[in-house]
């Protein structure tokens, strides 16, 4: 698979995941609107009926005042109250027996026998009926005075049909005004359905439901109780299927942001490779050129002034730039993996340069720069070991960072140190962690980072840092090498503190190998 496929598989499917999830979010955002707006619709009707129901209520309340023979004043009182509330087509006083004896069209010679009326307290209603008089369908809603005589009113349920009108709230398939008991409806628009197989009667409570129900679809019903009369409930559904459409807007927003994303996310992918793959293949072409090339810094007995070995550093005689410095182009070597292709060719050509030197000097001590990363490849460690056979005392650097970035690491150096080879810590005392691994990792040396060689004679905050890891270096019994010598007071302090080898520029900066056979 080429590089730019591997790159379109990649971002489609970091496109994909990014978008699924948004619109994952966006439809149930959008599903939670639309149920809220379901919810909102049916409380706008409830609270017009409420409001509607309580005003009557207010006027049954008052009925005591009523009086039962039916005079005069009660009558115009009763025809009064019809008149101002639309709700009502008449009102009625019915005797403990059931007598229906006047209403607001007049007293009834004789009395009209109505269905028991219940005797119990506050609002109640029953119906749906056919009025005697008007014969449309009605409701009553009543309640019982203290002398046991029922007040009531006659609300037709074509009032309703104004409240309830559905064609208002188009996102509805029904609402209906029911009988929380028993779930019959009183008034109806739209087509009624019921959830399959749940028990939701009676219903004293909200009730909000989404799934199956008895017609065959989905849908998403909510009820609610009414205040002024809590034996009748208001219930609203919705098709679930309005519920989960993802409005147009929303869907072409999240299709051009998905195009958007895979395209800027391929290019990305590419301008990324291209970058890897142009300073991969530079960096590789400049090793098949030779133009990098080893310097060696010296490592200096202090007491003697031997050069008792050398830290191999690498170069870049780069064909514009110059002499380019490790730091230009290690990281970028690090990043693309050729640090592994440098590292080797810098071991082999280290091997030839330093053969005359080791011959002659068999103790030697030859030190690498090496990361975690390289300790992980067979490749890397087969030069190594093939390098201890020619350097006796070989020596690896590396940071506290890369001792501890590996599981593997820890039985890679054991192998190593049980061949002879010596573990460094470079720039010492500059690491993020702990010193808990300096016990548990076959260490050997410390290099003393530059900065607190740095701070010999000066009144700052890492000078007694510096005397404190000479004192645990001792403890521990590992060796020290203080790098970044400058000046001969830093010489002599460290020598007074029993710090021997030394690495800097008060002895030698580091050079080529023709001038390295010179001072050796
Ligand atoms: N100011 C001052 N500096 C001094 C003094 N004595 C030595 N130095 C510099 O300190 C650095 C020591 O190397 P390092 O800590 O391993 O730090 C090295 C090492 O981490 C990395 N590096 C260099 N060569 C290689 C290499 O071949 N492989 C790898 N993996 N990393 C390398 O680049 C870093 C910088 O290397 P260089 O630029 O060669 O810089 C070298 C050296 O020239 C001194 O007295 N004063």
């Amino acid at each position: 698979m080429t590089n730019r496929i591997k790159n379109i598989c990649v971002a489609w499917l970091i496109s994909s995941l990014l978008f699924g999830s948004l619109a994952i979010f966006v439809y149930v955002q959008q599903k939670e609107a639309a149920k809220q707006s379901v919810q909102a619709a049916s409380e706008l009707i409830r609270q017009e009926l409420d409001s509607q129901l309580h005003n009557i209520d207010v006027f049954l309340k008052h009925a005591e005042r009523l009086d039962e023979t039916c005079d005069a004043h009660t009558i115009s009182l009763m025809r009064e109250q019809v008149f101002i509330n639309p709700a009502l087509s008449e009102i009625g006083i019915v005797d403990e027996y059931g007598r229906l004896l006047c209403n607001s069209f007049g007293r009834l010679m004789p009395p009209v026998q109505t269905t028991e009326p219940i005797k119990q307290p506050g609002l109640r209603y029953h119906g749906p009926i056919i009025t005697d008089f008007l014969q449309v369908p009605a409701f009553v809603l009543a309640r019982t005075r203290s002398d046991g005589f029922e007040v009531n009113a006659l609300l037709p349920t074509s009032w309703l049909s104004d409240t309830l009108d559905i064609t208002r709230h188009r996102n509805l398939a029904f609402i209906a005004l029911l009988d929380g008991e028993s779930g019959v409806p009183i008034f109806l628009r739209g087509k009624y359905t019921l959830p399959l197989g749940e028990t939701i009667f009676p219903m004293t409570d909200v009730l909000e439901f989404e799934g199956h129900f008895d017609d065959g679809t989905q849908k998403y019903i909510f009820a609610r109780p009414l205040a002024a009369l809590p034996q009748l409930t208001i219930m609203v559904s919705s098709d679930a299927k309005r519920l989960s459409t993802i409005q147009p807007v929303w869907l072409l927003t999240l299709l051009l942001l998905y195009c958007g994303s895979l395209v800027g996310l391929t290019m990305l992918l590419n301008h990324y490779d291209s970058r890897v793959l142009s300073s991969r293949a530079l960096l590789l072409g400049a090793i098949n050129k030779q133009e990098l090339f080893n310097v060696y810094q010296p490592l200096v007995d202090a007491t003697t002034r031997e050069v008792v070995g050398v830290e191999v550093l690498i170069r870049w005689q780069h064909p514009v730039e110059g002499e380019l410095s490790p730091a230009y182009f290690i990281p970028e070597a690090e990043r693309d993996g050729s640090i592994l292709d440098l590292s080797i060719y810098q071991i082999e050509r280290a091997l030839t340069e330093l053969r005359a030197i080791l011959q002659s000097k068999p103790h030697f001590k030859v030190s690498f720069n090496v990361n975690g990363y390289l300790l992980t490849c067979a490749d890397y460690l087969e030069v190594l070991h093939k390098a201890n056979q020619v350097i006796p005392k070989l020596t690896i650097e590396l940071t506290e960072r890369d001792v501890l970035s590996q599981a593997q690491i820890h039985s890679v150096l054991q192998s190593l140190v049980s061949s002879g080879v010596e573990i460094a810590i470079d720039d010492f005392g500059t690491g993020y962690s702990g010193l808990h691994y300096l016990q548990s990792f076959p260490i050997d040396l410390l290099k003393i980072d530059q900065t607190f060689v740095a701070s010999i004679g000066m009144d700052n905050l890492q000078s007694p840092v510096l005397n404190a890891m000479i004192e645990m270096a001792a403890k521990l019994d590992k060796k020290l090498i203080a790098e970044g010598v400058e000046t001969a007071h830093q010489a002599e302090y460290l020598s007074r503190q029993g710090v021997c080898v030394h690495q800097g520029w008060y002895y030698y900066k580091a050079m080529p190998i023709h001038k390295l056979k010179q001072v050796c």
